[in-house]
């Protein structure tokens, strides 16, 4: 009766009686079947009906398609196939070139847009013409699923993350959220051979070396934002440098080349011998001789991909370390620079260190870590040998370590088995000083002069030029000198009269500048690295390459021993401060403040002995500390004197 009414009145009908409670089952009954008939005539005259009517459909089809997928679930019917990639591994990178050339995100209209660098950024291309230079790169930043057809196989993408987020783009170009985790892509392939989707893959890391065969490609670590199994997070690209390109003596780089050849070549062998599937070398010397660029060009030459680690990282510790070695895939070349930084430093590093820490706790002693170690790494020695030795170092991988001390490494890292072949890099020698030489100014490019018969200079119309500061010769530009007298050209002043150009004109053959550039060099005090530094500064310039180095060798000399005498300074001061800060902390709570370095306190002055600084040539004074100047033997602390025997003055 009262849905009677109520539908009554929602169809407008004009009559208004107010129900009425039923009396009885007759009634009731009665009411009930005019109440159905009301219904369902209203379903079938109104517009409620008819939704309600799709309602019921839309239930049937939502139950049918949860049973179709609990029967496929329950069957084990696979009729798609899903992989994720994740950021940080390698296989993403191979992934995201495939989806970028496959042309996948072309509806995109959200881009963000970056400075072209060596960091690989999948991107689109965004001039259609192609002699536009691609100075930056667009990437685009759609999250939408996408479909595309590889092979006749419908394919489905998905990323992950916020990709609006621009601050978060990572050094791949894909934008994400990583507040923790990395971005993701998935890819469905709608087809029940599960091979198919390995050939994608295959082709996707095909397709990424082919790419990259001019290219080293470097793997580093980054802070572990990317969650933790994913530490390889940055990827750059680097021309590969030829193996000739590196000079070093005869035959080091070949020998090299050949073991590392050949240890990937005998996998068999160490598995029949029982031996891991490892190799270690260890390259060392002074700096800027070629340690890096050894590997680099090693890695080009052997198509290996090199994963980059710095144990000075401040991320990286032992867990760290073991997780980056055990992602690295088979034949890689794992390298560790600067090796040293994992092991305590040397007496002397020591001391400042331990100063540092003194100023920082204002005088008082820190008591010593557990094990005594004040490395600036958070690997410990164990940490690195467990990781030589264990699982990530196996599997076909090479091991490279640099480092500038030797002396610094523990003798269990430098065992055979860690350490297979040491490498010792050495400063410049006069042949390499050559070699250098020769490789600046290849003879292709810099062509002997051609001498000038005499008769034919006499009709060179030179025009006079007059200079205070240059010799009025005839100034002729060597290569064009070259090409007109080749074209029987007349000869003629082609460039100003500066010493340079002059000297380039009538220059010696580049071999005899090369020799004269080699003697000029003293062996074993230059670094190749530096020797490259000054021939940079005159890469067109052969003859005055060649003619400068007498004063470049001078200079450089001499800017080393001031700073060496500036060195030494600091070190006798900082061993002062040492002293003082430590007579301080002795001294107990009359003191309680560091200034400058020093100790101060209200009412106390404490005067230490101090060793005696090495005698400056400008400085002959006694040692001043707190900036006032000791006389006779005394230091003073707080403008107080001390006595010649140390002695504290103490005014109180
Ligand atoms: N032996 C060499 N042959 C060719 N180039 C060299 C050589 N040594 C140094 N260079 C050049 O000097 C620069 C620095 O070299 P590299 O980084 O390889 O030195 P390093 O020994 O690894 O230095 P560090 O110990 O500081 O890492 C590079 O540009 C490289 O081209």
């Amino acid at each position: 009766m009262a849905l009677s009414y109520y539908l009554n009145k929602i169809r407008g009908s004009s009559t208004d009686a107010k129900p009425t409670q039923a009396h009885g089952h007759v009634a009731s009954s009665v009411g009930l079947g005019s109440d159905l008939s009301t219904i369902l005539g209203f379903l079938h005259n109104s517009y409620v009906g008819s939704s309600v009517k799709l309602l019921v459909l839309g239930s049937i089809v939502e139950t049918g398609r949860r049973l179709f997928r609990w029967i496929i679930d329950r069957s084990g019917i696979q009729y798609c196939t899903t992989i994720r990639f994740s950021q940080g591994d390698p296989a993403y990178e191979w992934i995201v070139l495939f989806l970028t050339q496959e042309n996948v995100w072309r509806r995109s209209r959200e881009f963000t847009v970056s400075a072209s660098n060596s960091r690989r950024k999948w991107a689109v291309r965004a001039a259609s013409d192609a002699t536009v230079k691609a100075n930056a790169e667009y990437v685009p930043t759609y999250q939408q699923p996408q479909l595309f057809r590889w092979r006749g196989y419908w394919v489905e993408i998905k990323r992950t993350g916020n990709v609006n987020n621009i601050d978060s783009v990572t050094p791949y170009g894909f934008p994400g959220h990583y507040a923790g985790h990395g971005s993701s892509i998935y890819i469905t392939i709608y087809t029940l051979d599960m091979n198919v989707l390995s050939e994608l893959v295959e082709e996707a890391r095909l397709r990424y070396l082919e790419v990259n065969r001019p290219n080293v490609v470097i793997y580093l670590t980054d802070s572990p934002q990317f969650g933790p199994s994913q530490v390889w997070a940055t990827v750059k690209h680097k021309m590969r440098r030829p193996l000739s390109s590196i000079i070093l003596p005869e035959g080091v780089v070949d020998s090299l080349v050949a073991d590392a050849q050949e240890f990937l070549g005998t996998e068999n062998w160490y598995i029949e011998a029982g031996i891991p599937h490892r190799r270690g070398y260890l390259l060392y010397g002074p700096p800027g001789t070629g340690k890096t660029s050894t590997i680099y060009a090693l890695a080009g030459a052997l198509n290996l991909e090199i994963y980059s680690l710095s144990l000075a990282s401040n991320f990286v510790d032992d867990s760290y370390l073991q997780r980056a070695a055990s992602a690295i895939p088979k034949h890689g070349l794992f390298l560790i620079e600067d090796i040293d930084c994992a092991f305590p430093p040397r007496e002397e590093d020591e001391d400042e260190e331990e100063l540092m820490a003194l100023q920082m706790t204002g005088g008082r002693r820190r008591p010593p870590r557990h094990g005594a170690r004040t490395t600036r790494s958070m690997v410990t020695l164990s940490g690195l040998l467990n990781v030589i030795d264990g699982v990530g170092s196996e599997e076909g991988k090479l091991f490279f370590a640099t480092t500038n001390h030797i002396d610094r490494l523990d003798g269990a890292l430098l065992r055979p088995g860690r350490i297979d072949r040491r490498v010792q890099y050495e400063l410049a020698t006069p042949p390499q000083a050559h070699a250098l030489f020769n490789r600046f100014f290849p003879t292709a490019r810099f062509p002997d002069p051609i001498p000038i018969p005499a008769v034919e200079l006499a009709f060179v119309p030179v025009q006079p030029v007059i200079s205070a500061a240059a010799p009025t010769v005839p100034v002729l530009d060597a290569e064009k000198l070259s090409l007109q007298a080749l074209n029987g050209l007349p000869l003629l002043s082609v460039a100003p009269p500066l010493e340079d150009s002059s000297l380039e004109a009538t220059r010696p053959p580049i071999a005899a500048l090369a020799e004269a550039f080699a003697t000029a060099v003293p062996s074993g005090e230059f670094s190749t690295a530096e020797l490259q530094g000054y021939l940079q500064g005159h890469k067109t310039r052969p003859a005055a390459a060649a003619r400068g180095v007498h004063t470049w060798v001078a200079g450089v000399r001499s800017e080393r021993a001031e700073s060496e005498r500036r060195k030494e300074e600091r070190r006798v001061k900082a061993q002062q401060r040492k002293a003082a800060l430590a007579a301080a902390a002795a001294a107990g709570p009359g003191l309680h403040g560091v200034m400058g370095g020093l100790p101060v306190g209200p009412l106390s002055a404490v005067v230490v002995p101090v060793p005696a600084p090495a005698p400056a040539a400008d400085d002959a004074s006694a040692v001043s500390v707190n900036g006032l100047k000791g006389a006779e033997n005394g230091t003073h602390v707080n403008g107080e004197k001390s006595t010649s025997n140390g002695v504290v003055n103490n005014t109180e």
